[in-house]
This record gives C-alpha cells, structure tokens and sequence, in this order.
C-alpha cells in the first residue's frame, strides 16, 4: 500500500477499498518538505491515530484530508471518488468533520451560536429548531444547559466538548452532508490526565453511535490518548511513514522509531532538536 512497505512492519490492509485514499501526497513549506510522498488509507469504522515527533506533518496531513489545504502533488480520493480542490469547491460523497486543537470557538458567540454556527448561516431553518437540533448534539457530548454561556465562561475540556458538538452538526436539509469521518487534532493537548480520560471516552462514544461518525483520525502526542483512542497507529517522521500497525503491536514491534518515540528517549534513530 505504499511504497515505504519494507519499513512498515506486517500491517496488512483490508480487502475492501479504503473510504480515505492518498497517494502520493507531498507538501513543501518555503523550504521546507513536511510531506514526502506519502500514501496513507482509512478504511471504514477505523479509528487511525497519527503519531510522530513535533513538527513533522500530522496536522498538514489532517488538514490535506479535511480538504482545508491543497497538496503541491499527489491524489486524494474519498469512498473512490477523486477529489479535486478545497472543501468548498469539492463534492465529496461523504461529510468530514474536523476538531481542531484550539477548540477555535468564536468568543461572541454563546455556546449555542457557535454550535449552530453553520446552520445559522447556510439554512433557513428557524431559530427554535436550530436550537433543538443544538442541544440534542450538546446532549451528545454530555453538555446540557450551557447553551446560553460564552466561550469564555467554560472550561479547557467543556471547549473542546462544544467543538466536537460543533463538528457532528449536521443539516438535516442535507442530510447526505452529516459528518460520516471526524478528524480530531491533539483534542485532549492542555487538559489534566481526568479531563483527558473524558474526553477520550467520548470520543469512542461517539464513534460508536449511530448516526454520527464511524471512522476517525486522530493526531495526539498523548500516551494515553494514543492507546484508548485508536485502532491502528501511522507513525510520520521526516515527511514518510516509518512506520504503521494496530496499537496491540506498539509495545512489542522492532522498529527503532516506534520504540525510542514510546519510549521517549533521547537515544535513537529520531533526532532530538537541541
Ligand atoms: N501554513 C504554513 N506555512 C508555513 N509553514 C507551515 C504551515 N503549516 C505548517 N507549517 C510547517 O510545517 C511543519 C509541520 O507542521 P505541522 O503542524 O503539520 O506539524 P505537526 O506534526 O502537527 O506538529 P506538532 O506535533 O508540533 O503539532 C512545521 O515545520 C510547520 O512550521
């Protein structure tokens, strides 16, 4: 499934066509290459984390998925259809969500402006009926009777709740465009380990209720969050995938990489920035 195969431990891919393809992805800042080549699949009902030192590509690689940003080369396809330029001007056959790592609220906005931000903007449903579907979504997330506070009144983890209420907002006018894959970027990043827990546990709630997302990806720098959020683990450095595998393998693999990032040492095939 890539061309980096020798490096990339046993991972054998399903059968069926992913329902996220990339091929061949690169991206250069100024000089500077964060993405080289790199194929990555996401199979239906997957939970995928993205794990790697800092600074090496996980959210360009989210935001090329998400169809925020555009790659210099390469191909993404989604359920096997090509998709061709950002978000807005592509028609992909399913809805992608995205939780960024600033919950990135508008500080305005009550909660339930911003949950409801893009019906608000993009429906002519009414006021009241928005405000019903926002709190069934807020219910989700475990918030109730908040609706009225702004961003600033909440906590780091009650943010990053009403983010993810945000982003399984769906129009029920359209309803083909609901969310189907939810990108989450560093989502527990800033939070004490039992806010943490919470918000990995809802993240596997929601994965598992119907009607809302199924298939997820994942950047943290987290252990905890990397062991009880995903399934299977894409390891990036210097621009490549080095190394993927299911999170049972992490703790047993032979790759170098893997072993010194989990471990955390400074001694390794990974350079430390002095
Ligand atoms: N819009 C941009 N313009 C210029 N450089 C960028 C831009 N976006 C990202 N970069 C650079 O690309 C590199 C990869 O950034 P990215 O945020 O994808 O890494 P990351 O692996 O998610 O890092 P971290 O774990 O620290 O969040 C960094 O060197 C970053 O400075």
């Amino acid at each position: 499934m890539t061309n980096h195969k020798s490096q990339i431990t046993n991972y054998q891919s399903p059968k069926e066509e992913p329902l996220i393809k990339l091929r061949g992805i690169s991206k250069t800042f100024g000089k500077n290459k964060v993405l080289d080549n790199i194929d990555l699949d996401i199979y239906k009902g997957e939970a995928v984390g993205i794990i790697g030192p800092s600074g090496t590509g996980k959210s360009t690689i989210l935001r090329i998925i998400a169809g925020l940003l555009e790659p210099d080369e390469g191909e993404i396809y989604i359920q096997e259809e090509k998709r061709d330029g950002l978000i807005e001007d592509a028609n992909d056959p399913v809805g992608i969500g995205m939780v960024f790592q600033q919950a990135a609220l508008f500080d305005s906005l009550n909660v339930d402006e911003n949950v409801g931000f893009s019906l608000y903007q993009n429906t002519k449903l009414g006021r009241s009926r928005i405000q019903e579907l926002v709190r069934e979504k807020l219910a989700m997330v475990g918030l109730s009777d908040i609706g009225h506070l702004l961003p600033s009144e909440l906590s780091g983890g009650m943010k990053k709740r009403v983010s993810f209420a945000r982003a399984i907002m769906s129009n029920p006018e359209k309803p083909e465009d609901s969310p189907e894959v939810l990108l989450y970027d560093e989502p527990t990043a800033g939070l004490d380990p039992i806010a943490s827990t919470v918000i990995e546990d809802l993240i596997r709630s929601l994965q598992c209720q119907q009607g809302v997302c199924s298939t997820y990806c994942i950047v943290t720098h987290q252990d905890s969050t990397i062991r009880r959020t995903a399934d299977r683990l894409v390891f990036l450095y210097q621009g490549k995938v080095k190394w993927q595998g299911k999170i049972s393998e992490v703790d047993n693999t032979e790759n170098s990489h893997i072993r010194q990032f989990m471990s955390g040492s400074v001694q390794g095939p990974i350079q430390v920035a002095s």
